[in-house]
């Protein structure tokens, strides 16, 4: 079967809005073989990775994944928890908490659900069961308040590769970004503001963010100035004059030039140029996993330590705060707009759906589509 149809549809089936909120992936456990399979799904994207396929592939194949995997499972073996990845973790109750507000305004006319660009649970598997629910609105929202191609359109790609081999399409909409959405910025700076509060101020705030390869900043991708919108807004709100905070990226890979200036030498340098106390906060990252816990929290700390350092304090991910889930659910409402369904016509709808159903049923008895 080339198009993927659902079998069980009824007409008393009332039509849903689905709020879908993605965000990387992560693997299914801390351990050679599953890092393997996440390694092989992520870095095969050609939006992640721009080097012409053939040369990638052997590249990929002989030597990455024959190292890599092990060296990974040991990171990610110190973050994980009794419940499983970071990212997962803290994805799930993110969906959890927005869900419960959405049903506060839609009841059961909304569904909501959270999937991985990578790993699981999938994108496709999780809009199998939002159609299987009547979803025929669809809002996607990935977790990356700032754009990039090679995290929200990856996202795109794999939302549109499954419609490809999709029989009933839903009304769809995309939030490709959010970098100085009012709500983000305000979250944010109350988050920061508390940890200042419980836990003292440091000398210099650090915003670091994911790098991504230099040549993608030169072919266009915005990615590198929405961080950087991100930070003067976060600033600004703070009040922070341009001494008081700097923007870094973190996390490279391979051995091209990245986006600069790099988290990690920075770190290593500003003991030496009398900055010996800093808080360091990640403003792209919407739940902290292994990047921020053993990235940052461990292996910069201990760079910034030994250079000379005195004082080095992780502000955590916005993650599930209230803060945080409001400024979400305030996005998701906007993007909303127009596609509210009507909440008392319920069951008017459904005697005019079980009539729809038994003219169907007299037309092509047994069928149910
Ligand atoms: C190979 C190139 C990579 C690009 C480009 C890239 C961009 C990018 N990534 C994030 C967010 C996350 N990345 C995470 C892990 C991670 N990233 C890369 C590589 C690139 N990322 C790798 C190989 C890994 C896996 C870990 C490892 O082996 O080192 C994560 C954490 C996932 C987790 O499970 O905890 C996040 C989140 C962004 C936002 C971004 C571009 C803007
Ligand atoms: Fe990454
Ligand atoms: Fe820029």
């Amino acid at each position: 079967m080339r198009f993927k149809g659902s079998e069980s549809f009824s007409h008393r089936q009332p039509d849903k809005l689905g709020v879908l909120v993605t965000n990387l992936g992560t693997p299914d456990a801390p351990t050679p073989s599953a890092l393997r399979r996440y390694l092989a799904e992520f870095l095969s994207d050609p939006r992640v990775v721009e080097v012409p396929r053939p040369i990638w592939w052997l590249i990929l194949h002989g030597i990455i994944l024959r190292i890599r995997p092990r060296r990974s499972a040991k990171a990610y073996s110190g973050v994980w928890q009794p419940e499983g990845s970071p990212l997962l973790i803290h994805t799930a109750k993110q969906a959890e908490l927005i869900r419960d507000s959405l049903r506060e305004k839609y009841g059961h006319n909304i569904v909501v659900g959270f999937a991985m660009r990578y790993g699981n649970p999938s994108i496709s598997r999780v809009l199998d069961e939002m159609q299987e629910q009547g979803v025929r609105k669809l809002l996607v929202v990935p977790l990356y308040p700032q754009y990039s191609a090679s995290t929200s359109a990856s996202t795109f790609d794999a939302i549109a590769k499954d419609f490809m081999g999709r029989r009933w399409l839903p009304d769809f909409r995309f939030v490709s970004h959010y970098p100085d959405y009012p709500p983000y910025i305000e979250a944010m700076a109350r988050h920061i503001e508390a940890h200042w509060a419980n836990h003292g101020r440091n000398d210099k705030l650090i915003l670091s963010y994911h790098g991504v390869p230099l040549k993608y900043l030169q072919k266009g991708d915005p990615y590198h100035c929405e961080c950087h919108k991100t930070s003067r807004l976060l600033a600004e709100r703070l009040g922070l004059s341009g001494d008081d905070y700097l923007t870094t990226f973190q996390s490279r890979f391979g051995r091209e030039e990245w986006l600069k200036p790099y988290t990690d030498h920075t770190l290593k340098a500003l003991p030496g140029q009398g900055v010996k106390s800093i808080d360091v906060f990640c403003p792209g990252f919407s739940a902290d996993c292994l990047e921020t816990i053993e990235e940052i929290n461990e292996e910069n700390r201990e760079y910034f330590m030994e250079a000379g350092g005195q004082a080095f304090s992780y502000i955590p991910a916005l993650n599930a705060t209230p803060g945080h889930i409001e400024a979400l659910v305030k996005l998701i409402n906007e993007n909303l707009q127009g596609w509210t369904l009507p909440n008392n016509q319920a069951e008017a709808l459904d005697a005019r759906q079980q009539r729809a159903d038994e003219r169907r049923e007299a037309t092509y008895p047994g069928r149910t589509v």
